[in-house]
């Protein structure tokens, strides 16, 4: 399957309008700090993860859909961008609510994609069927599936832990390489939303939500890094590593407002291998994949809205 190809499938199975992303179509930019922990510096030479830099976040449904509902269970994204001192991009981390990916490849994404999106509109039965065929194909996909059915959708943008699911290394001024995965934990802790309060909601809820929150003062998530240990897979995403490993707190993003020049960002893409000296990408081959596909959403979008 080629990145163009998958792009087709989504746009086919999730009928995105032209000019949105074809997966995460609706969301919101907000301004942000990192402030660094501290307890990294030594095991990279990044210098904007070992010092206060200035960073632009983008949370978002994770749906093709520009009017998706907000209230119900589904993917949330939170990207972010660390930016130079001229504001340009260096570094950037995209993670989404999952704990694990559903598939070790890209081929079993897109058809988790086309099961979902194909559900609304279906007799229980059939969706049922295409869940099952689904499982059968890829069984790995067991477990997000499942964890997702546990849980009710995210109150909030701000109560929702993102994970970025792929292996990178950090590089330290010596060269030696250290695998690791990385987490946005909520200061908040993690809330799901009540189906009666759901009720009372509108379906896009969440970004005013945030809005109002970030009116009474700053929301802050830390960046942790979950450090491997030998054995440790970095090449399938669909693999947790066991919680026991070591999780070391980078530092925090503390988010203060929307962005004043949010179209522009809005165009950007925020590309999980867009990494700053000190940090690189390890063979997992869903993480060499996603730059494609990025690349053809986001110049099928801007030609749409241009
Ligand atoms: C084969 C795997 C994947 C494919 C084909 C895929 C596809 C896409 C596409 C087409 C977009 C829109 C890009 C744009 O127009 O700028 C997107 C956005 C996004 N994806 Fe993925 N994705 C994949 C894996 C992942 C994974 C593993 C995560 C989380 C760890 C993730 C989280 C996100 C988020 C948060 C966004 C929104 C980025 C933004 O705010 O601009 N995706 N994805």
């Amino acid at each position: 399957m080629t990145a163009e190809q998958s792009i087709d499938r989504i746009e086919a199975a999730g009928e995105p309008r032209p000019q949105d992303r074809r997966l995460h179509a609706r969301g919101a930019v907000y301004d942000a700090t990192f402030v660094p922990s501290g307890q990294i510096t030594g095991m990279t030479t990044a210098a904007h993860l070992t010092t206060e830099t200035p960073v632009v976040i983008r949370f978002s449904n994770g749906s093709p859909k520009f009017s998706s509902d907000d209230r119900g269970k589904g993917i949330r994204g939170m990207s972010v961008k660390f930016l130079s001192a001229e504001g340009k991009s260096v570094h950037d981390l995209v993670a989404a609510n999952f704990r694990a990916f559903p598939s070790r490849d890209p081929e079993g994404f897109i058809d988790l994609v086309e099961a979902l999106t194909g559900l609304a509109g279906k007799s229980k039965l059939q969706g049922l069927g295409k869940l099952g065929a689904l499982l059968l194909k890829h069984p790995e996909s067991r477990a997000v599936l499942k964890q997702f059915a546990s849980r009710n959708a995210p109150a909030s943008f701000a109560t929702t832990r993102y994970d970025g699911l792929h292996a990178f290394y950090l590089v330290d001024a010596e060269g030696n390489r250290r695998a690791f995965r990385y987490r946005l934990l909520p200061q908040l802790g993690e809330i799901d939303l009540d189906p009666k309060r759901a009720a009372t909601l509108d379906r896009s809820f969440l970004i005013p939500e945030l809005d109002e929150r970030l009116s009474f003062g700053p929301v802050t998530f830390t960046l942790a890094f979950q450090l491997a240990e030998p054995g440790d897979p970095t090449n399938d995403p669909s693999s947790a590593w066991p919680e026991h490993r070591t999780l070391l707190p980078a530092g925090q993003f503390v988010i203060t407002g929307r962005n004043a020049d949010e179209e522009s960002w809005q165009r950007q893409v925020f590309d999980p291998t867009r990494l700053g000296p000190g940090v690189e990408v390890s063979d997992d081959p869903v993480l060499g994949f996603r730059p494609h596909a990025y690349g053809v959403s986001a110049s099928r979008r801007l030609s749409a809205s241009s």
